[in-house]
């Protein structure tokens, strides 16, 4: 379903180049959980950046259905990842004046009525086990997990084919990271793709691929 093939990632200057990724080909299959473990700085967010249609690839190719996205306009590529893609970031990128409810909503907003979007964000938020009383609070009164968990029913609203998490144990401690997995693994479970990228090879264990990112390559991990 996504093909990603030889994919390279360098950052050039006139001064210098940072090679980031090098010749990295994976299939993504539909419904399956894929962990991509690694040291910090190895490239893990710039990969989920290029698999995500945010960061072009400097060689390679990232094809979702066999639509080659870094051949669309800026304009098209962003309406495809604003349908098939469900992002959760590592600082979560919350709106601090809105409230939880809005946080989810307001990426859709211009696509679908407040009306149709709001049971729709209530079941989500629900799922993802953030009781009513926090709807209406600001970001900054969630605890980590609970943002996480906000974040994971944002990136979910829009229905994506994939939903792309960077490292979503980090500043939790061992039991809400052991909630969070459960509630991505409860996802899956139900036909969710997802593409999850950590430090924490623990993380991996509820997942179906796991792949460690070590000298610029995936290699799979048993
Ligand atoms: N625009 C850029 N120009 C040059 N180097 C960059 C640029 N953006 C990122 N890098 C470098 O790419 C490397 C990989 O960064 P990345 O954020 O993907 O690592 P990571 O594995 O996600 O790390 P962490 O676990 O700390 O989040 C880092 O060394 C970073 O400095």
């Amino acid at each position: 379903m996504i093909e990603i093939r030889n994919l390279c990632k360098s950052f050039i200057t006139p001064a210098s180049q940072a090679n980031i990724l090098h010749n990295i080909s994976l299939t993504i299959e539909k419904g399956k959980w894929y962990t991509i473990i690694g040291d910090a700085g190895t490239g893990k967010t710039i990969f989920l950046g290029c698999v995500a249609g945010l960061l072009a690839p400097t060689i390679g190719e990232v094809l979702y259905d066999n639509i080659q996205i870094y051949q669309l306009s800026d304009k098209a590529r962003s309406n495809y990842r604003r349908k098939h893609i469900g992002f959760v970031y590592q600082n979560f990128k919350f709106l601090p004046h809105y409230s939880i409810m809005d946080n989810v909503i307001l990426p859709f907003i211009h696509d679908e009525p407040r009306k149709t979007l709001y049971p729709k964000a209530l079941t989500l938020l629900q799922q993802a086990g953030i009781h009513a009383e926090l709807f209406e609070c600001f970001p900054e009164d969630l605890s980590s997990e609970e943002k996480y968990r906000v974040a994971i029913a944002r990136a979910l609203l829009g229905n994506p084919s994939v939903l792309i998490i960077d490292e979503p144990t980090a500043y939790l401690d061992a039991k809400a990271c052991y909630e969070v997995l459960n509630l991505l693994s409860f996802y899956r479970n139900q036909g969710q793709t997802i593409i999850m990228a950590t430090r924490d090879k623990e993380a991996a264990q509820l997942s179906d691929y796991t792949y460690k990112l070590i000298d610029k390559q995936l290699v799979q991990v048993d």
